[in-house]
């Protein structure tokens, strides 16, 4: 039991909290500490715990529209690496990989089955017909505390007929404030979310969910999201998310 707890720890440390904070990094994972910004430690950090076999899936495939791939061309193209040493001011789009698992190390968990650890998958990475369901690519610009997610919502997702299920959008709206909170704040865990639904999104389009941080207050970072279609003309949905800072034991209590 207390092997597995370590185990768990050691994972979250190595891991899980990585993409969280670059506090955490500095003090727990010294040797991820290559590059100065947060986004690109997070960048660094999930590429290097993940084996280099594990797929990205915040690239490109065949199931990617054509508005996909011109909107994906148009933040790559913003996007870019400085030179080593030189200060990044950013001022450019970060793009966040994107994997199955969030928790490579944390086999044999205290309250999970080993089974069940092993087969976990995060929620939106784990359909394997590409393009059936859930694919995105998200963006981080750090000067202006902004993450974009460009989203292409496959035919699995549907709820109403032809249209995409608020449930899938509210996974989306979650997915990318969640990941705007960690690159701010420490491990985070979404607190509450209120969404509201202004006009339906057709299936097998693509959309825009686009995240603005509000506020921090001690442990909570406030943040708004809009899900709007690709030119900004049309809003889907708006939310307001609040997502509290936590310490890792907290996911072992069970
Ligand atoms: C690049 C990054 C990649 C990442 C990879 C993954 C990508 C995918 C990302 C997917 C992301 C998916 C993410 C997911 O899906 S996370 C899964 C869904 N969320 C949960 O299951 C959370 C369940 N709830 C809890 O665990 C606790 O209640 C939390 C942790 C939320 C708060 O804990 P706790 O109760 O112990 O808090 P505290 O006592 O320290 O209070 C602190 C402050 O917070 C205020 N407060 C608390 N609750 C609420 C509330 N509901 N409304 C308003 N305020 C609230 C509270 O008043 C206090 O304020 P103040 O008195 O200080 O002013």
């Amino acid at each position: 039991m207390a092997r597995n707890v370590g185990r768990i720890f050691s994972g979250f440390r190595c891991s899980g909290s990585l993409p969280f904070g670059k506090t955490q990094l500095k003090t727990r994972c010294p040797r991820l500490l290559l590059r100065t910004t947060p986004e690109r430690t997070v960048v660094q950090a999930l590429s290097s715990i993940f084996s280099h076999k594990s797929r990205d899936f915040s690239l490109p495939n065949s199931s990617w529209g054509e508005e996909m791939m011109r909107l994906y061309n148009h933040y790559s193209s913003q996007s870019g690496e400085a030179a080593e040493g030189q200060e990044d001011q950013g001022e450019q789009w970060t793009r966040l990989p994107s994997y199955n698992r969030s928790l490579k190390y944390a086999t044999g968990g205290v309250y999970l089955s080993k089974i069940i650890q092993s087969k976990a998958r995060l929620f939106t990475r784990n359909i394997r017909d590409t393009g059936a369901a859930f694919e995105y690519v998200l963006f981080f610009r750090r000067d202006k505390q902004r993450c974009v997610c460009i989203f292409q919502a496959g035919h699995l997702l549907e709820g109403p007929p032809g249209h995409v299920h608020g449930g899938a959008i509210a996974t989306m709206i979650d997915t990318v404030t969640g990941t705007h909170a960690s690159l701010l704040s420490a491990p985070v865990m979404t607190a509450n979310l209120n969404i509201n639904y202004r006009s339906p999104i057709p299936l097998g389009s693509t959309v825009l969910v686009e995240s603005t941080m509000d506020k921090e207050e001690g442990k909570k970072t406030f943040l708004s999201c809009r899900v709007t279609s690709t030119d900004g003309s049309k809003l889907h949905t708006e939310a307001a998310a609040l997502f509290v800072s936590i310490n890792v034991s907290h996911l072992l209590r069970g």
